[in-house]
Parts: C-alpha cells; sequence; structure tokens
C-alpha cells in the first residue's frame, strides 16, 4: 500500500541524470531555451546595472558634478536630471521586455517538459507488463504523472533558467561592487561562504523533508483512489470514519514533510539576511570610514550598499537553487527508473504475421508460475496440454484457485509460459507478432470494463472505425440493440464511470456486441454468465452461442450447466488437468467433476447430473 521511499542519501549520478534531462528532453527545445537564457541572462546584468545608476544619480542630481555613466558616458552637471531618467526608463524598457520574453518562453518550455514526460510516463505505464502493474498500486503511477513531472519542471525552470540569471546578476554586482572599490569587494568576498553554508544547511534539510513529501504524496493518491474504489465496502461496514483518520495520518504524515521543508525554505532567508546584515554593517563601518577621509563619493557609497543588498539576494537564490535542484532530480531519478523498465512481454525482432482466418489453439505441456521459481513452491500451472479447433468450445472448469484464468491469460500473452507453449496454428505465440496475436482474440470476462464514453464508442473499441450498421448490427446479434434504442440518447447515452450504470447483463451483452464486432477467430470467456440471474443468463447465453459459432472458444464456468454442450471440458484442480472429456463422459466417470455436478445439482443448479445421465 506504500510506494517504497527512494533513499535520499543514496549518492545521485547526476552527470549521466543531467546528460539525459538534456538529450530526451531540453535538447528538442534549443532555440527557446538558448533565447530563454539570452532573455534570463540580460535581466540579470540589467538588476545591476541599474542598481550602477544609483552613483551617478546622487552624485549627479544631489551634489551637481559631472558624473560618468557605467564608465563610459561623461554627463555635464546640467544633463543629469534629463539624461539619468531617460537611461533609467530605457534600462527598464529593455529589463522589462528580457523578463517578459523569459517569462514567456520558460512557462510554454517548462510545461511543454512537463507535457513530454507525462506522456512518455503514461506510455510506459500502459505498455508494462501485466505482472508488474499489478504489483503496484495505480496511486503511485497517478501521483508520478501529475506531481513527480512538474518538480523536473521547477528544477528546470529555477535550474537553468533562474540560475543564469541570478548568476550573472551576481557576477555584474561583484564586478560593479569591484569597480567601485576593489578592496571593500574582497572583504565581502570572505563573508560570502558564511552566508553559503548556512544556507546550504537548510537546503540538505529541505531535501530530505521534500523526498518524504514526495513519497507521502504517492501514498495519499492511493488511499484516496483506494477508497473511491473501495466505496461501497467501507459503507457496508460503517468505516467511513475508520478511513478518514487513515487517510488523516497519511495527510498528517505529508504534512509534516511539507511544513519541515516549507520551514527550511522560510528560515534560510531571515538567517542569511541576518548574515548579510552583518557583512553590510561591516562594509558601512569601512566605507563610511574611508568616505570621511574624501576617498568615496556618496553617490558611490550608496550604489555600493544598494550592490552589495542585491548581491546577497542574488547569492541566496543561487543557493537556494541547489534544494530545487536536488528535488527535480529526486524526481527525475524515480521517472527515469520507471520509463526504464522494460517489459518483459515483448515481440520477437523477426515476429512473423498472423493471417485473417480461423485458427487451432493449442497448449503444448505448459508450466507457468506468477513468481520465480522457489523451493517447494508448486507452480501454478504443471504440465497443460489442450488444444481447440476452429468452430469448438472447450471448457475448462474445477475448484477456485485452481488455475483457470490463468490458462486464459496465456493466450493474448498477459504472461509468458515457464516451460512448454502455447501455439496458434502450431505455431508458438512468442515468434508472432503481439498485435496480430491479440487481433485475433476476443475476451468476455465477468464484469466487462466500460469507459467513460459514448455506448457506441464503447462497442466499437476493438474496431474504431466501425460504421454505425455495422455497430448496431453487433449490438443486435449480442441482444443489446433494443435496450439501447429504449434508452433516450440511443448509441449516444454515456456509459462507465461517470455516465450511465448499466445492469451487469446489459455490461456483459455491451461486451458481447464488442466481440461480435471485433469478429475474432478466437473466443476467450472467463465467466462470461456467472453473475447473472437467470433471465439475463438466457439473454446472455443465446447472444454467446451466436458469437461462439466458427470460432475457437475456451471458455470457464462455475456453472456447469454452462459447460454442458461444450465439445471438451478439462477438469483443472491445483495447476493441473485432472479429467477431460464430454459432459456426460465425465458424469459417468464419477471422478471430481461428477463430484463439481453433484453438488451444483444439491444446490438447486437447473441441471442436475440425472438429467443429463
Ligand atoms: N497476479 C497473480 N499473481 C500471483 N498469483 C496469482 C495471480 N493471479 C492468480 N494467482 C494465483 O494463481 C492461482 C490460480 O489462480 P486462477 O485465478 O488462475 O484460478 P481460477 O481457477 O481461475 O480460480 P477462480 O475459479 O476462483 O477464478 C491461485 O493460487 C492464485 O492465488
Amino acid at each position: 500500500m506504500t510506494t517504497p521511499a527512494p533513499a535520499a542519501d543514496e549518492p545521485e549520478p547526476l552527470r549521466p541524470l543531467l546528460a539525459r534531462i538534456w538529450r530526451d528532453y531540453l535538447s528538442h527545445h534549443r532555440t527557446p531555451l538558448f533565447l530563454s537564457i539570452l532573455c534570463a541572462a540580460v535581466v540579470g546584468v540589467m538588476a545591476a546595472t541599474v542598481l550602477q545608476l544609483l552613483e551617478p544619480a546622487i552624485d549627479g542630481l544631489f551634489l551637481g558634478r559631472a558624473v560618468t555613466i557605467w564608465g563610459v558616458f561623461t554627463v555635464p552637471p546640467g544633463e543629469a536630471l534629463l539624461a539619468i531618467p531617460l537611461i533609467i526608463i530605457g534600462a527598464g524598457l529593455i529589463w522589462t521586455a528580457a523578463a517578459l520574453g523569459q517569462a514567456a518562453l520558460v512557462n510554454r518550455l517548462g510545461h511543454g517538459i512537463v507535457g513530454d514526460i507525462q506522456i512518455k510516463l503514461f506510455g510506459a505505464m500502459i505498455r508494462a507488463d501485466l505482472a508488474r502493474l499489478r504489483s503496484q498500486h495505480s496511486g503511485g503511477f497517478v501521483s508520478s504523472v501529475l506531481f513527480d513531472a512538474n518538480l523536473v519542471r521547477e528544477a528546470f525552470t529555477q535550474g537553468v533558467v533562474n540560475y543564469t540569471q541570478h548568476a550573472l546578476t551576481l557576477f555584474a554586482v561583484l564586478a560593479y561592487m569591484a569597480w567601485i572599490d576593489w578592496r571593500l569587494t574582497l572583504i565581502v568576498l570572505l563573508g560570502a561562504p558564511l552566508i553559503a553554508f548556512v544556507i546550504r544547511r537548510f537546503g540538505k534539510r529541505m531535501r530530505k523533508a521534500t523526498t518524504g513529501a514526495m513519497v507521502e504524496t504517492s501514498n495519499l493518491s492511493t488511499a484516496l483512489m483506494e477508497n473511491l474504489d473501495g466505496v461501497r465496502l467501507i459503507k457496508i461496514e460503517n468505516r467511513e470514519a475508520a478511513e478518514e483518520a487513515r487517510v488523516g495520518e497519511v495527510v498528517g504524515r505529508r504534512q509534516r514533510h511539507v511544513i519541515k521543508s516549507a520551514d527550511s525554505r522560510a528560515f534560510a532567508g531571515p538567517l542569511s539576511n541576518l548574515m548579510a546584515m552583518f557583512v553590510v554593517a561591516a562594509v558601512m563601518a569601512y566605507a563610511g570610514w574611508q568616505a570621511r577621509g574624501g576617498e568615496m563619493s556618496v553617490g558611490a557609497f550608496a550604489a555600493y550598499i544598494g550592490l552589495l543588498m542585491a548581491a546577497g539576494q542574488s547569492l541566496r537564490q543561487v543557493t537556494n537553487l541547489q534544494t530545487v535542484m536536488a528535488e527535480g532530480l529526486t524526481a527525475a531519478r524515480r521517472l527515469f527508473a520507471a520509463l526504464d523498465i522494460q517489459p518483459e512481454i515483448r515481440e520477437a525482432p523477426d515476429a512473423a504475421a498472423l493471417p485473417d482466418g480461423p485458427v487451432t489453439i493449442g497448449l503444448d505441456r505448459v508450466s507457468f508460475a506468477y513468481a520465480p521459481a522457489a523451493e517447494n513452491v508448486a507452480p501454478t500451472l504443471s504440465d497443460i496440454s489442450l488444444t481447440v479447433a476452429p468452430g469448438e468450445t472447450v471448457a475448462l472448469v474445477g475448484p477456485s484457485g485452481g488455475g483457470k484464468s490463468t490458462i486464459l491469460s496465456l493466450l493474448p500473452r498477459f504472461y509468458d509460459v515457464t516451460a512448454g507453449a502455447v501455439t496458434i496454428n502450431g505455431r508458438d505465440i512468442r515468434e508472432l507478432k503481439l498485435h496480430d496475436l491479440r487481433a485475433h482474440i476476443a475476451l468476455v470476462t465477468q464484469e466487462p470494463f466500460l469507459f467513460d464514453d459514448t455506448l457506441a464508442a464503447n462497442i466499437a473499441y476493438g474496431r474504431p472505425g466501425a460504421s454505425q450498421a455495422e455497430i448496431e448490427a453487433a449490438a443486435a446479434s449480442a441482444a443489446a440493440h433494443d435496450f439501447i434504442t429504449a434508452l433516450p440518447e440511443g448509441y449516444r447515452t454515456r456509459a462507465g464511470e461517470a455516465g450511465l450504470r448499466l445492469s451487469g447483463g446489459q455490461r456483459q451483452r455491451i461486451a458481447i456486441a464488442r466481440a461480435f464486432l471485433k469478429d475474432a477467430p478466437i473466443l476467450l470467456l472467463d465467466e462470461a454468465t456467472s453473475a447473472l440471474d437467470t433471465e439475463s443468463e438466457a439473454l446472455v447465453q443465446a447472444a454467446l452461442d451466436r458469437l461462439m459459432t466458427g470460432r475457437a472458444t475456451l471458455m470457464i464456468a462455475h456453472r456447469l450447466s454452462t459447460v454442458r454442450n461444450a465439445d471438451r471440458i478439462y477438469v483443472v484442480e491445483a495447476g493441473r488437468i485432472v479429467e477431460t472429456g464430454s459432459h456426460a463422459g465425465l458424469v459417468k466417470k464419477g471422478g471430481l467433476y461428477a463430484r463439481l455436478a453433484k453438488q451444483q445439482s444439491l444446490d438447486g443448479d437447473p441441471v442436475t447430473v440425472a438429467s443429463v445421465a
């Protein structure tokens, strides 16, 4: 239920990670990236440049001296009143244009990258092996797609673009400061590592806290989804308050991490400010003492202090970036780890096409285990052999947990066999194109899944280009047309999570219509009628009988009444086939099947052993 915490302290392979972010995401957007860095550079330099104007402004405007602007233009005393405001407006316009350009470019780039990551992540998730998807709660994926991708964006915007801006501001400010008084600047530079040290310490704490918050966000998303999925159970067991408390705990844990991280971020500011104030005080004392001796003008003094404050600000930003970067890189590591897991069920490079037409299915001495073989643990399936020819219906029956559903899931390669082979027309399915294999199979399960889309789209899910006439013909064959047309919006009625709630039998008939439309030569039925009442079952069974005609059908049924007409019945117990034959033959044999049939007749099942025998 909980997502394993990414190890916060394990060494980060930073270079390959950054190289990959560059290769996979940034390098596709070189021009906007270059432009945004250029804009950031202009913003950075402008911030320092405007501050530097303080010196000529004060000296020119208040003291009426001739001043030199940026060491280049000399302004006579009478013109400073006009020149300096005009220069400030000019610099302000450039600054603003660059800042606007930077924001627009970074927003597009950053969110574009988030989109790229989200699409890639979803692609990897939907192509992942069923075994892997089953082993992880979907809440973890949701939180990764929604939140982790954004952390990477923040690292990019803050890290790449803001870093450039603040680093350049810092560099330009220090250069101006050195230009005004290099000795003083040297003293200031000696104080800088102290501020950096304080900020780094907080950064480390913050990084730890944000890693924790990331894990708890994923747990929260899991808890929320689980509660929505299990809402009926929660209500019937009166567990609302208990669930509230459980989610409250996760929220609380997440909150603690988030507060710690926010505290570190917030405390680092004032504390480094305090340090900066010490430096400013020292500079004031020294500069004031120098000014007395006439070695520093008032303007230069004011500009120096202004620049010093700006330097403190930029230094704080630059040092703070490492926390954002650490956060983003931790998220990137998680994302890349998820993206890098290659599905084990893959198509062979020289996979053969499977032509359309009837097929024969075979299982040839198949063994299978969900987990890697361990001592003293029997595999889920052992030595299973069976065949289904075109037009034949073969049934799997047996006690719960025997392995029937597992056999079915081997055919579309949801899992691959551990030993033996599943074949189609005598050819191992691992040698076939995966797309062709699955295109040859229609699957109808006990609880068919409907998307939150129209009924027409749900029926045509396996054949998106199907015409309305084809959809209606399939629905008619599945005994679904009449109930669909009786709905106010007919085929345009929305079904699925937020749409119309259909009865079990109706959903089943939509699934059968889907299978009719797919018109695949292999039909897999996994307890397709066991959830239905007798009346629904009769309708669905009639539809299924029509669907099975001419196809190779492998079906699982708990109610033996539904397998009575099967060409062959395989009785599966503890992963092995223990009996094979027709209904009548197996009843006569007096083995496990006969016992099951007897049990069901005692339970009032409509088919009794006597009625068949
Ligand atoms: N995804 C899975 N991972 C690990 N073990 C599994 C998985 N699915 C099923 N099993 C195990 O494999 C065995 C066979 O299960 P399977 O669902 O194939 O039986 P079944 O005969 O279809 O049962 P039922 O009639 O109750 O549906 C069971 O012991 C089950 O616990």
